[in-house]
């Protein structure tokens, strides 16, 4: 059904109540509507303006339903639902809130906190930043620390402390079960066939045997490694990635635009895309090879299961190549003038992408092109929680999923650095509507 309000008619809805709840409080303690350290944690309200804001906070969901479309919407949700419960789940568990000076514009490094709270500093680094993207904490000087607002200082509550356990360590982990308890026990009332019931009981059996314990024979063996031994779970994982990846935002259409293929001086005549899976960037929708004559030859590299099934269109035969290559555990032997990763480091921690890097280096000459798409994690904003919020719970995701993260500048930065000294980064470009920069490094530059 159509909807009956034009999202002008919210959006003046939304003015309008908002200006009574504004005249409504002139003069109380909460006039500001502010999350500031020392702002009253909640707003006290007459019952007629208590229904003016539930219908503004309504109408402002409404809108913004309605503006993000469904895709937009779900997404928005989605993604950060699972940072929310890992990093609420951490923020109880270090205490995080605690360790913060609770004082006006008191501060403390993510190096002290880290130390204070015994966990990784890059650790604490992330799960603050994803926290401040949901208006906990703010940072006191970007990157660097942070200090308490309104909301994080809730935490620091006793009683708080409980709510938020209750809901990280019973609620949620109950939550998850709920689908198994409704398959084992179609029907059942029984309190014990609850979904939090059987959560309880794993834990427990867990405990016991001690598997929570166990040492990890090879940590090496990742997330793809498990789950390979199950199709359904790896045909899932590429479904859900191929549809992700086509959202307008991801599009490769990005990638190559922004770099100087049409350029003659600049255009490289070989290039070698590394875990480019069936071709994305050099073979598909007319992109490098048939819409630049210039590149004389692309080849494709990633692992053998992925390049098993590769075709090689008849108009690209003498063109294009896909080869079985391991980033991990073999040097590249390919010569070319451009090396391309697309989407490949934000699955690997730092150890890991250094040797994928360093793997490279060996195939490098003096003004080798490595050219990236990948997110640069921008400051966090105070404009742009939204768009912040999809980005640091895309990290958490990277982080929960793989012991990945997405990377800011400096990041970058080191990670090049800690390969070789050689790789310098050139250019970063963030092209108007999409998700990743296109990260330009030069070799020995
Ligand atoms: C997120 S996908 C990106 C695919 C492609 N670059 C794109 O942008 O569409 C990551 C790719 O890395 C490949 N990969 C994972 N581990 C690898 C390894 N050890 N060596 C080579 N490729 C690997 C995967 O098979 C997959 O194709």
């Amino acid at each position: 059904m159509a909807p009956s309000r034009s999202v002008s008619e919210l959006a003046s809805i939304v003015e309008r109540n908002t200006r009574i709840l504004e005249d409504g409080v002139k003069g109380s303690p909460a006039a500001q509507f502010s999350v500031a350290f020392g702002a009253p944690p909640q707003i006290e309200l007459s019952p007629e303006l208590g229904e003016t804001r539930d219908e503004l906070l309504e109408t402002i969901e409404e809108l913004r339903v309605r503006i993000q479309g469904p895709m937009g919407y779900l997404m928005s949700f989605i993604l950060p639902t699972s940072a929310v419960v890992a990093v609420f789940k951490a923020l109880y568990t270090f205490d995080i809130a605690s360790h913060v000076p609770l004082a006006p514009n008191a501060e403390i490094s993510y190096a002290d906190l880290a130390k204070s709270c015994g966990i990784p500093e890059d650790d604490v680094r992330r799960i603050v930043q994803a926290a401040i993207t949901f208006h906990v904490f703010e940072e006191a000087t970007p990157d660097i620390s942070v200090r308490h607002n309104a909301m994080s200082s809730v935490f620091t509550v006793p009683e708080m402390k409980d709510i938020l356990g209750l809901f990280v360590e019973e609620q949620l982990s109950g939550v998850i079960k709920l689908v198994e308890s409704i398959q084992r026990f179609p029907g059942s009332g029984e309190p014990g066939h609850s979904a939090s019931v059987l959560a309880f009981r794993e834990e427990k059996a867990v405990k016991e045997l001690g598997i929570n314990r166990e040492e990890i024979a090879d940590p090496s063996k990742n997330f793809f490694n498990y789950i390979a031994e199950d199709e359904k779970r790896v045909a899932r994982f590429r479904s859900a990635m191929g549809v992700s990846t086509k959202a307008p935002a991801f599009t490769s259409a990005y990638f190559v635009n922004t770099l100087p293929w049409a350029n003659e001086d600049q255009c490289p005549e070989t290039v070698v895309d590394i875990g480019g899976a069936g071709g994305e960037v050099v073979q598909r929708s007319s992109l490098v090879l048939r819409a630049y004559p210039n590149v004389k030859k692309g080849v494709v590299l990633d692992l053998p299961e992925v390049v098993a099934d590769a075709q090689v269109p008849d108009d690209l035969s003498n063109r294009l190549e896909y080869k079985s290559y391991n980033f991990l555990t073999e040097k590249v032997t390919y010569r070319a003038d451009a090396y391309v990763f697309r989407h490949i480091f934000h699955d690997w921690s730092d150890q890991y992408a250094t040797k994928i890097l360093k793997n490279l280096v060996p195939a490098l000459k003096k003004g080798s092109k490595i050219w990236l798409a990948e997110v640069v994690l921008p400051n966090l904003s105070e404009k742009n929680r939204l768009k912040d919020r999809m980005q640091r719970s895309a990290d958490i995701f990277m982080k929960s999923g793989f012991n990945g993260k997405e990377r800011s500048k400096r990041n970058w930065e080191t990670l090049l650095a800690a390969s070789d000294e050689r790789f310098r980064i050139v250019n970063i470009t963030k092209p108007h509507g999409a998700h990743d920069s296109i990260i330009e490094i030069v070799f020995d530059a």
